[in-house]
């Protein structure tokens, strides 16, 4: 959120005019975030846009005791870090990404490598997977296609001096060099990986695709889509509605494009004069679109007619090729559409007003008897694109008031709470901001349709729920079911119990789950990211960075790239691999919030070696190399049991390292993390923050996990025609303050109090 980073810095500046002037005052003395706003009365300005995470203390130990038992304080560097913006830098190194110009050659982006490309060869168990389309604690289980994936497996054999587990680059600077007494001085930490990027000396044929060659295929594609499905005419809807409208080289109407195949095929022409303008970096977090266009593929053109595409991977692995027509019936199936004008068809059958959000199995989306009429979306008035309400015919003005307040804004839009007028009831409104400058048309409709497929499509209790998408005054509007806290705010107030965050850990997880059990990744898990309502079910929000890992009846993981997400909530390998299995980039994601939760402070700032914090965190582990640590594959099962997993033939290297395991040592290793976390959730949140991706624990893991399936959290039940929240019985919710219940309340507060402050001074 820039709001939140803004108030972040502010609070950091005056942090340090108050260590200026107290100087008595210890360097981690705990600040509770109202008295930490009561001392702020500056006004700041300055904004930004990238993730900046300015500080953490590395060295900080956690200190359990005041923070566990809901009653400590939070580190400074946890307030500082927090809520960093979403970030994506596409197609560029991480190096460029690195705004300290600080020599540590940590991390290399492989640039077009993939790790997933062996990842048949994981010896992790397949399973049946449990969607949680089942409620938390409840018994519906059904039977997931995209589990049945095993995770990634990254590719050690490629070439050497070219890819992953090559052996010839040079290792970087020094420990002392980069840290000089920064560190304790009897542990060695891993300095430097091995990780280098490719040398591409010339590309492969079937990589180049002429302008020609593109458009003609895109030609094809449009006039084989002739029954073109929801996903495909929709981004032409949504080009049409926010660029042709009025314009002479309008095919279409609004309406008109979501039925007619001829002006599908307008649309996709005109689609692809776009398509083939290089698109620029936005400023924050951009589709991941703009990746996947950016990746030569033999399945380039599919990405840009269908909605299902926006924010989702389809360009397949280099190594499963998947051919063009494939990839549109896949995304046809993903949807799932058995018309192709039923859109409001896909959240099935619970679309009651402000129903509960409710977990649908897959298989029974966009049934027949769908609460939702082709008129719901826009043929009466043009406006509505999207409803969950039968009662569209009225334009949106007419339907809902404007609170006036603002609940938060991000990288995304504004997000603000309206009222609707029939039956007041409250509802959150997120106003997609309007394109940048250095955006393509074609990657702004994009990510913004991303968001409305996925939010239009998804229907769980922990996922939020859209009610209805609008095109309003040139403006796209998302109405989704209003939340009355964020999580962030939640934690910040530092009244949470133990039992009541494991529960909100629970159904953080119970909504990966289901995402999951659907082929769908999240990618910007963060608490900023989580809200929870009154009655204390979480949900999740903000699909902008969302991909399509599998699609249904298919068992090829489609990779994402990009490096997409939250500095301290990114998993390693999205700063390593230009390709990777989103899934355990969620799970790892998740462990991180749940050590925000207990800790109030991130455990790193930034996944890489520069960070002492993380640094040390991968040092101690028989092994020098951050590549080798973080390509290592499942260990395969032994039938002799008298050699424990941990000193298998994969292990990483032990011989002659610089980076003995030390396991008495709390400051180093994978302990640095979890020794501080209560020893219970150790074992499957060190199994949720393992290196290696492949070796990760899978969502189905983590939820059988005995700690896991024994939190006793919150959820909907089935009661009858309704459903009803079971409350855990170990715990109850923290609420605060409505003033301060929002990111954007808490920095309305703080401009009050500055203002304030003057005066009385
Ligand atoms: N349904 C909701 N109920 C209550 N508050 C919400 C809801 N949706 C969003 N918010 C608030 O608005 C803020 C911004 O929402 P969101 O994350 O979707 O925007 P964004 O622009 O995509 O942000 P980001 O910079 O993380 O991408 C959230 O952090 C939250 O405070």
């Amino acid at each position: 959120m820039s709001s939140l980073t803004k108030l972040l810095q502010e609070k950091r500046k005056n942090e340090r005019s108050d260590s200026k002037s107290k100087d008595n005052r210890p360097s981690a003395t705990s600040i509770q975030l109202e008295s930490g706003f009561d001392r702020n009365a500056t006004a700041h300005n300055s904004t930004t846009s990238i993730t900046t995470v300015t500080q953490i203390e590395s060295d900080e130990s956690p200190t359990l005791s005041s923070s566990f038992g809901g009653h400590g304080h939070f580190p400074s560097s946890f307030l500082n870090v927090n809520s960093a913006h979403t970030a994506t830098m596409y197609g560029s190194s991480v190096q460029g990404r690195d705004r300290s110009g600080s020599m540590y050659i940590d991390t290399a982006v492989v640039s077009g490598t993939s790790y997933s490309s062996s990842y048949g060869n994981a010896a992790r168990s397949m399973r049946v997977a449990t969607p949680s389309s089942s409620h938390l604690g409840g018994t519906k289980h059904v039977a997931s296609l995209s589990s049945s994936i095993p995770y990634a497996v990254p590719n050690s054999n490629k070439n050497t001096g070219t890819g992953l587990g090559s052996n010839n680059s040079s290792f970087g600077s020094s420990w002392t060099e980069n840290f000089g007494n920064s560190m304790p001085s009897n542990i060695s930490a891993i300095d430097s990986n091995v990780i280098s990027s490719p040398k591409v000396d010339s590309v492969e044929p079937r990589f180049v695709i002429s302008k020609q060659k593109f458009q003609k295929s895109s030609m094809d594609n449009a006039a084989q889509a002739s029954s073109l499905s929801r996903t495909n005419s929709l981004t032409s809807q949504f080009g049409s509605l926010f660029f042709s409208k009025g314009s002479k080289d309008t095919q279409s109407s609004a309406t008109a494009t979501f039925t007619s195949p001829t002006n599908a095929k307008a649309a996709s022409s005109s689609s692809i004069a776009a398509a083939t303008a290089i698109p620029k970096p936005g400023r924050a977090r951009q589709s991941s679109i703009y990746s996947s266009s950016r990746q030569p593929s033999g399945s380039f053109t599919d990405n840009y007619l269908d909605c299902s595409s926006v924010g989702h991977e389809t360009q397949p692995s280099q190594s499963v090729p998947r051919s063009r027509h494939a990839s549109v019936a896949n995304l046809k199936s993903f949807f799932k559409k058995g018309s192709s004008t039923n859109i409001a068809g896909s959240v099935g059958t619970f679309g009651s007003p402000g129903a509960p959000p409710i977990a649908v199995p897959y298989s029974s989306r966009g049934s027949a008897n769908s609460a939702f009429t082709p008129s719901s979306y826009g043929s009466n008035n043009g406006d509505t694109i999207y409803s969950h309400t039968n009662d569209t015919s009225l334009p949106f003005a007419k339907r809902y008031t404007k609170t006036g307040e603002d609940l938060g804004a991000g990288a995304g839009g504004s997000v603000k709470l309206v009222r609707r007028i029939a039956d007041n009831k409250v509802f959150a409104v997120k106003e997609f901001r309007a394109k940048f400058d250095s955006e393509t048309k074609r990657d702004y409709v994009k990510k913004i349709t991303s968001e409305y497929c996925i939010g239009s499509t998804l229907r769980h209790q922990n996922i939020i729920e859209t009610i209805e998408i609008v095109y309003d005054n040139n403006r796209i509007l998302q109405v989704m079911e209003y939340c009355e806290y964020d999580l962030f705010a939640i934690v910040m107030s530092n009244k949470m119990s133990y039992e009541e965050t494991c529960c909100c850990f629970k159904q953080i997880l119970s909504g990966v789950e289901y995402l999951h059990g659907l082929g769908l990744a999240h990618r910007d898990l963060k608490l900023d990211n989580c809200v929870i309502n009154e009655k204390g079910i979480v949900k999740l929000i903000d699909f902008g960075a969302a991909v399509v890992f599998s699609y249904p009846f298919s068992k090829i993981l489609v990779e994402a790239s990009g490096i997409v997400g939250s500095d301290p909530y990114l998993a390693p390998e999205v700063c390593i691999f230009s390709k990777y299995d989103p899934r355990p980039v969620d799970i790892w994601s998740v462990a991180i919030i749940f050590a925000c939760m207990i800790l109030k402070k991130f455990p790193w700032k930034i996944p890489k070696l520069r960070d002492n914090s993380f640094k040390l965190f991968c040092s101690g582990r028989d092994c020098d190399s951050l590549s080798a640590l973080v390509t290592r594959t499942p260990d395969p099962p032994s039938y002799d049991h008298s050699e424990t997993p941990s000193t298998s033939n994969n292990s990483p290297e032990k011989k002659h390292t610089n980076n003995p395991a030390d396991p008495g040592n709390p400051n180093i290793g994978p302990q640095r993390l979890y020794h501080s976390l209560p020893e219970e959730c150790q074992h499957i949140i060190s199994r949720m923050v393992d290196l290696a991706p492949a070796c990760r624990a899978s969502i189905e893991e983590v939820m059988e996990d005995p700690w896991v399936s024994g939190i006793d959290a919150c959820h909907m039940e089935e009661s009858g025609l309704t459903f009803k929240v079971v409350n855990g019985t170990d715990h109850t919710h923290t609420k605060v303050d409505q003033s301060e219940a929002h990111i954007a309340g808490l920095e309305r507060k703080k401009k009050k109090q500055g203002k304030a402050a003057p005066s009385s001074s």
